[in-house]
C-alpha cells in the first residue's frame, strides 16, 4: 500500500438492493493524474464521496496517504483538495469572500486567496457575487477553493463541466503543472478525449465495477484502427461485407466503417475482395479509433449501454 497515495480495497456501496459501487480497488501513485471514467450513473461520484469520507462504504475501505478514510478523520482534509459535482459557494458572497471564508476556516496564510484568484484567472470576477458567475467561472471558483491550501492530493469530480474550450485548456495546463510538482490528481469525467490528454492512468468504471485500468501507453496500444470504405453501391457492399462476416456501420460522412482486427492488418485483402465482387472502393482510409469510440467499445464489451444515458 505504501507506494500509493490513493488506495481502495474492494470498495463497495449499495443503496437498498442497488449496488452502485462494486468491489473497486484503485491504486494511484504520487504525481499521477488518474482519469476516472464512466457514463452517467456509473458510480464515479459515489466513489469520490467515499474517498472523501462523505459517504460510508457498505464494505471495503479507502486510504489516502496511508491513512484510512473515515468521516471523523479531520487530518484528511489538510491533505486533500476537492471539488464534487456542484462547486460549493455562498451565492450572496463574492468570489474573494467565498475564498476568504475557506482560508480562515483552514488557517491558511492571507496571500493564498489573491494568488489562487490569479492562478485561476478570476481576477476580474473577484468582487462579483458567486450567484452571478457563469457556470465556467463558478467551476473555477470551486477549483480555486480546492487548491487554496496547496494540498498534495486533489479529487475533482467533472472539473471542466461548463467551461469553454479555452477554460478547458487552462485547467488542463494547471493540473499538469500541479502533477509535475508532485500533486496527485484524481479526476472524474465521462469524456475520455479530454481525460486522455492529461491522464497518466485511466480507470473505467461501469455499473459500479472497475472494468479496466490502464496506463496512457496501454491505452494507445489498445486503441484499434478502423477501415473506412466508400463504394458506389453502399447497400449491396454492406450486404457483401456482412456475408464475409464483417460488422459494418455507416459513419457520419456516409462511409462504411469496419472495425475488425484482421481486416486492419491486411486492408489490401479486403479491398481486393471488394474489387473482385464488383464493389471497387472510391475511397479507402485506415483510421485510428478515437478515444471516445474506444471507451464506448470497452463498455459495450462489458454489458453494453442498455439503460444508460448516452453521453
Ligand atoms: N443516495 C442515493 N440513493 C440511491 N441511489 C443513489 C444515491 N446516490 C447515487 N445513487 C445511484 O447510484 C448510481 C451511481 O451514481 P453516481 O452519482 O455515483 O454516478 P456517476 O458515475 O457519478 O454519474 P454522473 O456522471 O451522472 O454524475 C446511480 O444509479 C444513482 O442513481
Amino acid at each position: 500500500m505504501g507506494e500509493y497515495i490513493i488506495y481502495t480495497d474492494q470498495l463497495s456501496k449499495s443503496y437498498q438492493n442497488l449496488q452502485v459501487v462494486n468491489q473497486v480497488s484503485l491504486r494511484v501513485k504520487k504525481g499521477e493524474i488518474y482519469g476516472f471514467l464512466g457514463l452517467n450513473g456509473a458510480g464515479k461520484s459515489t466513489t469520490i464521496r467515499m474517498l472523501l469520507g462523505m459517504i460510508q462504504p457498505t464494505s471495503g475501505s479507502c486510504f489516502i496517504n496511508g491513512k484510512k478514510v473515515s468521516a471523523g478523520n479531520n487530518q484528511l482534509w489538510k491533505q486533500v483538495g476537492y471539488m464534487v459535482e456542484t462547486p460549493f459557494a455562498y451565492p450572496e458572497l463574492t468570489v474573494r469572500e467565498n475564498l476568504e471564508i475557506f482560508r480562515k476556516l483552514h488557517q491558511i496564510n492571507a496571500s493564498a486567496v489573491t494568488s489562487v484568484i490569479e492562478r485561476l484567472n478570476l481576477t476580474s470576477f473577484a468582487d462579483k457575487k458567486a450567484k452571478h458567475l457563469s457556470m465556467g467561472n463558478a467551476q473555477r471558483l470551486g477549483i480555486a477553493k480546492a487548491l487554496l491550501h496547496e494540498p498534495p492530493v486533489l479529487l475533482l469530480d467533472e472539473p471542466t463541466n461548463g467551461l469553454d474550450p479555452s477554460g478547458i485548456v487552462e485547467i488542463r495546463e494547471l493540473l499538469l503543472e500541479l502533477a509535475n510538482k508532485g500533486t496527485t490528481v484524481f479526476i472524474s469525467s465521462h469524456i475520455l478525449g479530454e481525460i486522455a490528454k492529461i491522464a497518466t492512468k485511466i480507470g473505467i468504471i461501469h455499473h459500479g465495477r472497475l472494468i479496466q485500468e490502464l496506463t496512457k501507453e496501454q491505452l494507445e496500444q489498445n486503441r484499434i484502427t478502423k477501415l473506412m470504405v466508400k463504394t458506389r453501391d453502399r447497400k449491396n457492399t454492406v450486404s457483401f461485407l456482412n456475408s464475409l462476416g464483417y460488422i459494418v456501420r455507416e459513419n457520419e460522412n456516409g462511409a462504411m466503417e469496419i472495425i475488425d482486427r484482421e481486416a486492419m492488418k491486411k486492408p489490401d485483402e479486403l479491398v481486393s475482395k471488394l474489387v473482385h465482387a464488383n464493389y471497387a472502393p472510391t475511397m479507402v482510409l485506415v483510421e485510428e479509433e478515437d478515444l471516445e469510440s474506444y471507451f464506448l467499445r470497452v463498455i459495450g464489451e462489458n454489458g453494453g449501454l442498455e439503460n444508460e444515458a448516452i453521453i
